[in-house]
């Protein structure tokens, strides 16, 4: 296992660690959050009573695997602790995330958690947010007037493919991947984008109060 993938895992198993019998989790999307998935799915082999909600499909089957027992919003209306990783984490803990395109669903199960919990390695961690081009997702009809308007605000939008189609969310909508420069007020960008029509939801996780847990390729691990 590379060092980086190590740092995943320490982060992700750091995280699971928080979980605790009795509680509704939410399971997040992607590389890191998939082994805090294993953790918990470990647990639950060992005796952990939980449900949880999965932020996507991928995750869902994961969690089916391994025995996780699965709620809905049907079912339950608030998670006590949701376990998600990140894209970029600023230094003021403001977020993209989006780049394994499930930033929707991650964020509705955020908002209805009362713990956020990011895992992440330690190259996602900057100073401000930008490098890593923003993740919109959008619906298909029109697609192309939601690209002219985030040119008009100055972006540079990519519509996302998979195997020369465009790529298709769990929801069935696109995505576009959007480069501003450095984003420095991410509020301000976030809510540009969520006007324009045709926009469902954008990577740029606000003011969620996270905490985060960074795992470094020496093998530390911090909480801030
Ligand atoms: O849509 C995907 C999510 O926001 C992921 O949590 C994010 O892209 C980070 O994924 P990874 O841990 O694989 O870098």
């Amino acid at each position: 296992m590379d060092t980086i993938t190590k740092a995943k895992k320490a982060a992700g198993e750091k995280a699971a660690s928080l979980v605790q019998s009795g509680m509704l989790v939410g399971l997040g999307t992607g590389s890191t959050a998939y082994w805090a998935i294993e953790k918990i799915g470990q647990m639950v082999k060992e005796g952990l009573n939980i449900r949880a909600v999965a932020t996507s499909v991928a995750s869902e089957q994961q969690a089916i695997a391994l025995g996780i027992p699965i709620t809905s919003f049907s079912e339950v209306q608030q998670l006590d602790i949701d376990i998600d990783g990140a894209d970029e984490i600023s230094e003021d803990l403001q977020i993209i995330k989006g780049g394994g395109g499930a930033l929707l669903r991650e964020k509705i199960v955020a908002h209805a958690s009362r713990k956020k919990v990011i895992v992440a390695d330690e190259r996602k961690y900057v100073r401000t947010l930008g490098k890593f081009p923003l993740p919109v997702e959008i619906i298909p009809f029109g697609w192309e007037l939601v690209f002219k308007s985030v040119q008009a605000l100055k972006g540079s939008p990519t519509l996302r493919t998979r195997e020369d189609k465009p790529y298709i969310t769990d929801n069935g909508n696109y995505i576009i991947d959007c480069l501003f420069g450095s984003i420095e007020n991410p509020e301000q960008l976030h809510h540009q984008l969520k006007a324009m029509t045709g926009v469902v939801e954008t990577g740029l996780f606000i003011n969620l109060k996270p905490t985060v847990i960074i795992a470094f390729e020496n093998g530390e691990v911090k909480t801030i």
